[in-house]
C-alpha cells in the first residue's frame, strides 16, 4: 500500500501525509468491523480518547472520499483539514492516504479519520479493501467534468457492492467556483441525487464553499446514530443539508 503520490500532468504541489491504517482485511463484504472503531458508529469507549495529534474524542469515524480522478478529493480533504487549496497542482493520489480532524459537533469531541483515495482505476483493488470499514462515504464528480458525473452511477454500484449497507453517503459536486467551465447543472446533481435518495450539495475545495458544511453533516449524522438520546428528534441529514445549503448562500464562491 504506497500512500506516495505520482505526479501527473498539471505538475508539482504538496500532498497530505500520515501513517496508513491498514484495512481490516482484503475479502470485501465480510461485516467485521475494526476493533478500534466500531459500526456506526460508537464511542471508543466511556471515556474520551486521545488522537494522535494530542486530541481528546469522544467518539471516532471513518470517512472515505471516493469518485473519479481529477474531480477534487485531495483537495476537499486539504481544504478542510488547513484551510488551504493546493492551487495548479495535479499530484493524483496513489492507493489510498488518510487525515483526521476532529470536530465538535454538539459538545461531541468526534474524530474523523478521512481516507482519500486514488480514482484512478489501476488502484480500484487496492480502495476497494478499504470500502467495508467506512462508515462515511463522500462521493464526488466535478462540475466541469461531465464523464466524472456520468461515471457517478458506476461509482454507486461498486459502493453498493464493497460498502457496509448501513453507510452514511453524500453526493457531492465540486468545482462550482470554475462557472465559466461548469458543463454539470446543479439540477441534475439534484435529480440524481434524488433518484439515489442521497443528500447532495456543491463545493469548491477551492473557495471552501459548503466543504466543512459537508463533513460537519456527515459528522453529525454519525454521531447521532450513535448516541441517540432518548427523547431527542431524529436527526434527519436530508432536511439538515437542505436547510444549511440554503443558508450557506450555494451560489455565492
Ligand atoms: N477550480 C477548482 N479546481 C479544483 C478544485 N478542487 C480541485 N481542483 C483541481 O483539480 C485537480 C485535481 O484535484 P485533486 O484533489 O488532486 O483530485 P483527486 O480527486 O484527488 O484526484 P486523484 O487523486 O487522481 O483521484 C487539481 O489541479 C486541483 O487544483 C476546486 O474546487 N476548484
Ligand atoms: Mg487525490
Amino acid at each position: 500500500m504506497s500512500r506516495k503520490k505520482a505526479a501527473r500532468s498539471k505538475g508539482g504541489g504538496s500532498a497530505p501525509s500520515a501513517a496508513l491504517p491498514p484495512p481490516a482485511a482484503a475479502a470485501p463484504r465480510s461485516p467485521a468491523p475494526a476493533p478500534e472503531l466500531p459500526r456506526n458508529g460508537g464511542a471508543t469507549s466511556g471515556r474520551p480518547s486521545l488522537s494522535s495529534s494530542g486530541e481528546f474524542y469522544d467518539l471516532a469515524f471513518k470517512v472515505m472520499l471516493v469518485g473519479d480522478s481529477g474531480v477534487g478529493k485531495t483537495c476537499l480533504l486539504v481544504r478542510f483539514k488547513d484551510g488551504a487549496f493546493l492551487a495548479g497542482s495535479f499530484i493524483s493520489t496513489v492507493g489510498i492516504d488518510f487525515r483526521n480532524k476532529v470536530l465538535t459537533v454538539d459538545g461531541v469531541k468526534v474524530k474523523l479519520q478521512i481516507w482519500d483515495t486514488a480514482g484512478q482505476e489501476r488502484f480500484r483493488s487496492v480502495t476497494h479493501a478499504y470500502y467495508r470499514d467506512a462508515h462515511a462515504l463522500l462521493l464526488l464528480y466535478d462540475v466541469t467534468n461531465k464523464a466524472s458525473f456520468d461515471n457517478i452511477q458506476a461509482w454507486l454500484t461498486e459502493i453498493h457492492e464493497y460498502a457496509q449497507q448501513d453507510v452514511v453517503l453524500m453526493l457531492l459536486g465540486n468545482k462550482v467556483d470554475s462557472a465559466q467551465d461548469r458543463v454539470v447543472k446543479r439540477e441534475d446533481g439534484e435529480k440524481l441525487a434524488k433518484e439515489y435518495g442521497v443528500p447532495f450539495m456543491e463545493t469548491s475545495a477551492k473557495s471552501g464553499l459548503n466543504v466543512e458544511l459537508a463533513f460537519t453533516a456527515i459528522a453529525k449524522e454519525l454521531k447521532h446514530r450513535s448516541m441517540k438520546l432518548p427523547n431527542e428528534p431524529k436527526f434527519k441529514l436530508h432536511d439538515y443539508v437542505k436547510k444549511e445549503v440554503r443558508g450557506s448562500g450555494c451560489c455565492r464562491f
